[in-house]
């Protein structure tokens, strides 16, 4: 289904801009109107990471006349293998800063507005009004529903984008004519079943194959060409190097945007909506944490500790704390595993940051090992307090 333009054209391209722009302006279906349609248009870019890098980039190089960037990050070296805006002088600074230097050289015609700060339900409203469509690139589903949240309320259209390890997937979600993001996924994944991908891994080019697609589908509602993805779901399998579309169609249950909905503003708390913790391993590690200085401490003074680390091989093969034994979260919440834990020493597990050995814990609490801990912030604060010469990731 064609749409409607999104943008009305300015009123004229420079004789620079004219030149920049030749190939573009030069298809028919872009042309002079297309290029000063993208000139008009305000996007918004959420998320200066993975998926913002690319994003931004090709916005910028396009024409899109203001750019406005959200981040309240700042550029981790383990971001350089696919946050391909940021360089190594950039590490440390704020990603919406350096992004907008990296922009500023690839197109200083863009008019490019920084927000450094997190999205959050006091401003997106605010912030959201200022743009004619926003791009979401965010890694966390609290951002991710929130945006979505904002969008039907306010009416604007958005890009969506995720990736995790080879796989990506891709909508443009726009009440007005099709879906909204809760129609297709109307409740977060419990807390732990879908991995992150800095628990995963991505590979770093499958940014530019997704937010490429978002590019793309950005440019043909700014100018209203083509078919936009809206009803569609776009899934990519870079390693069967397969794209499907999937029909996705507006579910008249939606709590948002159904008959009958449910939510009819903002959510008071989207990351607890989302529980970053589930209930059930909250009760477990209340009473049952250790900070990793006391798990050094119980190592220093020969305490007889059974160690896990519940993260996966790969992560396993990146750093690991003297002492561990590895038994992924899978094999213990499966029941697999609980034969290997001894009845006779302290047992401590440890994750990445928290989250998957509370669930452990949660798991060996209901399987009868009472006694066992977890390690508060896992392998990150061990790596951040006690050996900071360990790899991180
Ligand atoms: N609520 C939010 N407001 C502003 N920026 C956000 C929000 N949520 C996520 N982001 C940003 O979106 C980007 C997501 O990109 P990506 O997952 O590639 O980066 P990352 O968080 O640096 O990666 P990793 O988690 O692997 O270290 C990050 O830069 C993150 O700071
Ligand atoms: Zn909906």
């Amino acid at each position: 289904m064609a749409l409607p333009p999104l943008v009305e054209p300015a009123a004229e391209l420079s004789v620079d801009e004219i030149r920049r722009y030749s190939r573009h302006l030069i298809i028919p279906d872009v042309g002079m109107d297309g290029q000063k349609r993208l000139k008009n248009a305000k996007v918004l870019a959420v998320g200066a990471g993975g998926l913002g890098s690319p994003t931004l980039l090709y916005l910028a190089a396009a024409g899109v006349g203001t750019l406005g960037i959200i981040d309240f990050d700042t550029v981790d070296e383990s971001n350089l293998q696919r946050q391909i805006i940021h360089g190594v002088s950039d590490v440390g600074t704020p990603k919406a800063e350096s992004a907008a230097r990296s922009i500023a050289e690839v197109n200083p015609l863009v008019n490019v507005v920084i927000h450094n700060t997190a999205l959050d339900r006091d401003n997106v409203k605010e912030i959201f009004s200022q743009y004619d469509l926003i791009v979401d690139g965010t890694d966390n589903f609290a951002t991710r529903y929130m945006v979505n949240d904002a969008a039907v309320l306010l009416g604007k259209p958005y890009v969506w984008g995720s990736i995790y390890r080879f796989d990506g997937q891709a909508s443009v979600f726009w009440e007005e004519h099709g879906p909204c993001y809760r129609c297709l996924y109307p409740e977060p994944p419990p807390p732990g079943m879908v991995p992150s991908c800095a628990e995963g891994g991505v590979l770093g080019v499958l940014c530019a194959s997704i937010g490429s697609i978002q590019v793309n589908e950005a440019i043909k509602l700014i100018t209203g060409i083509g078919e936009p993805l809206v009803g569609r779901l776009m899934v990519y399998d870079a390693l069967e190097m397969s794209y499907r579309k999937i029909k996705v169609r507006k579910d008249p249950n939606c709590a948002l945007c159904g008959e009958n909905p449910t939510v009819t503003d903002l959510l008071e708390d989207y990351e607890d909506f989302c529980g970053a913790v589930s209930e059930e391993a909250q009760e477990a590690i209340s009473g049952s944490t250790i900070s990793v200085r006391e798990l050094k401490d119980w190592q220093d003074s020969g305490k007889d500790i059974f160690l896990v680390d519940v993260r996966e091989p790969a992560e396993w093969e990146i750093n690991r704390i003297p002492g561990a034994t590895l038994i992924p979260k899978g094999e213990i919440l499966s029941g697999e595993a609980l034969a290997r834990f001894p009845q006779d020493k302290q047992i401590v597990l440890h994750c990445k940051s928290g989250v998957r050995s509370a669930e452990a814990l949660a798991a060996l609490k209901s399987a009868g090992f009472k006694d066992a801990v977890h390690v508060q912030g896992g392998i990150v604060a061990w790596v951040n307090l006690i050996d900071p010469s360990l790899p991180s990731y």
